[in-house]
């Protein structure tokens, strides 16, 4: 959870370095080299398996690092030894199954990182209505989730996501259980969020379109390992690796 200031967010870099992890003697990721620039986006691709959603995990500190590092900025989060909890990242996550509470309102969904830090009930419903206001979703705040249809549902996890202001929102394919044309406008409007808010961000995705629409940087991996790297310059994008 991000650290809740009220000031507008910043991003961090992200730097990845040599990062490796197996499961029972069997490589998931090697070798992973990763440089996010502050406030850009940064979108996996690759087949089933390839290790996405483990790399993912370890940017989120869900999971540890065999070998390699990640820093956020200066700060080293992840190594061998060293693993920063989740809650002390500063991240935001949105998932593909949305992750929301049914039986609670709108307002407690997106609230609720808030309160866990103790934010004042008259800060966190500013702050709320501010995060609801920039998904477009301004008036279903007392709504209950179950009451609200799936592209509804996503907006409602992406405010959640960035209501805390954290420095870097982490993407597991959120947009693959929706509709192909609703698909198309949510990324390109969380592609423009992402610009207004400078935050930087990691976004997995089995859809290159997707990737090539909101990314400044598209890499992709096959059984653990980056096997091809381009970054966007104007409209096209240029090989790295
Ligand atoms: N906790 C675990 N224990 C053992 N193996 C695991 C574990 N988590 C992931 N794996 C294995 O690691 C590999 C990568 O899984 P991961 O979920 O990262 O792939 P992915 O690229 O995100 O796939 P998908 O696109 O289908 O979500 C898979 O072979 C998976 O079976």
């Amino acid at each position: 959870m991000a650290a809740p200031t009220g000031k507008p967010s910043a991003g961090t870099s992200i730097s990845v370095r040599g990062l490796g992890l197996s499961f029972d003697g069997q490589a998931v990721l090697s070798e992973i080299d990763l440089e996010v620039p502050a406030g850009t986006t940064l979108a996996l691709l690759g087949p089933s398996g390839c290790g996405k959603s483990t790399l993912l995990k370890l940017l989120a500190g869900l999971q540890k690092p065999g070998a390699g590092s990640i820093r956020f900025g200066t700060e080293l989060v992840a190594d061998a030894r060293t693993c920063v909890a989740p809650e002390r990242r500063g991240l935001g996550m949105v998932f593909q199954d949305y992750a929301l509470w049914p039986h609670m309102t709108v307002d407690g969904n997106v609230g609720f990182p808030l309160e866990m830090a103790g934010v004042a009930r008259p800060e966190r419903e500013r702050r709320v209505a501010a995060a609801l206001a920039r998904v477009g979703l301004e008036h279903v705040g007392k709504r209950r989730i179950s009451a609200l249809s799936g592209g509804q549902q996503q907006r409602v996890a992406l405010a959640r996501a960035i209501v805390a202001e954290p420095r870097i929102l982490l993407f597991d394919e959120p947009l693959s259980n929706l509709d192909r044309d609703l698909r198309v406008s949510l990324c390109r409007e969380i592609g423009d969020l992402l610009a207004q808010l400078g935050t930087t961000a990691v976004y997995v995705t089995h859809d290159r379109e997707e990737a090539q629409t909101l990314a400044h940087q598209v890499v992709t991996l096959k059984q653990g390992r980056v096997v091809h790297a381009s970054h966007r310059s104007g409209s096209q994008y240029n090989e790295t690796f």
